[in-house]
């Protein structure tokens, strides 16, 4: 399953009407590139009108109550549809088994290890998103970590879903999946991306050259 990693609304409803996408998710950064001095609730709830299934917005506060009190306000903005992402921590597994037995979702986020994400999906965690691209800056390769974390998640019949994060290239995205997550979360312009191929163009030209030039 695909997912969308994007806070920008006229992308997100662009790509919707291609029938592919499942859910999308923004984290700090991407808003802050993407929405710039845009209000964070104004854009979030542009994000949801544009789009279908679950919108993840993180948390940035840094204590338990703060990280509480902002869950429940983005929650409020579109329940049923909001997923609070929750910065991998102590304080963020905390978050997560209290905003799990309010049954709030939640998508436990920074993963760059197996046992980080054992443990979001111990503490219920709905998500728990592992950085892809990051873990190989570090110098590691991801596939074991998605494909062990998926293992456990399964042997031990854990609700958790993974969800592969920054994506760089094109074979993140085959790879991840090949590995075990349930959701890889792509950019716009790395799903673009898998839209071509040279020999489909080439294909499709020869075609419609043969066509228009057909005998009539
Ligand atoms: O965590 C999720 C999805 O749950 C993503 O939104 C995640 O934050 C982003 O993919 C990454 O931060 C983007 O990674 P990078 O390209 O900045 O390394």
């Amino acid at each position: 399953m695909l997912f969308l990693d994007s806070s920008d609304p006229k992308e997100i409803k662009d790509i919707f009407a291609w029938g592919v996408i499942a859910g999308v998710t923004t984290n700090p950064l991407i808003l802050a590139r993407e929405a710039g001095a845009v209000d964070l609730e104004q854009r979030i709830r542009e994000v949801v009108a544009a789009s279908k299934g679950p919108v993840s917005v993180e948390l940035v506060s840094e204590s338990e109550g703060a990280m509480m009190e902002e869950a429940h306000r983005y929650h409020t903005w579109a329940p049923g549809r909001i997923v609070i992402k929750v910065p991998f921590g102590e304080a963020g597994l905390r978050v997560t088994h209290a905003l799990a037995s309010q049954g709030i979702e939640t998508n436990v986020t920074c993963i760059m290890s197996f046992n980080q994400a054992y443990l979001a999906a111990l503490a219920g965690g709905t998500y728990v998103s592992i950085f892809s691209g990051r873990v190989r800056d570090m110098g590691y390769d991801v596939r074991p970590v998605i494909a062990e974390t998926r293992a456990q998640l399964d042997r031990e019949n854990l609700g958790a879903k993974i969800i592969v994060g920054s994506i760089r290239h094109i074979l993140d995205v085959n790879e991840a999946l090949a590995h075990g997550a349930h959701v890889v979360t792509v950019p716009p312009a790395i799903l673009r991306k898998m839209l071509h191929n040279p020999k489909t163009d080439e294909t499709i030209r020869e075609f419609n050259a043969a066509w228009a030039s057909r005998a009539k």
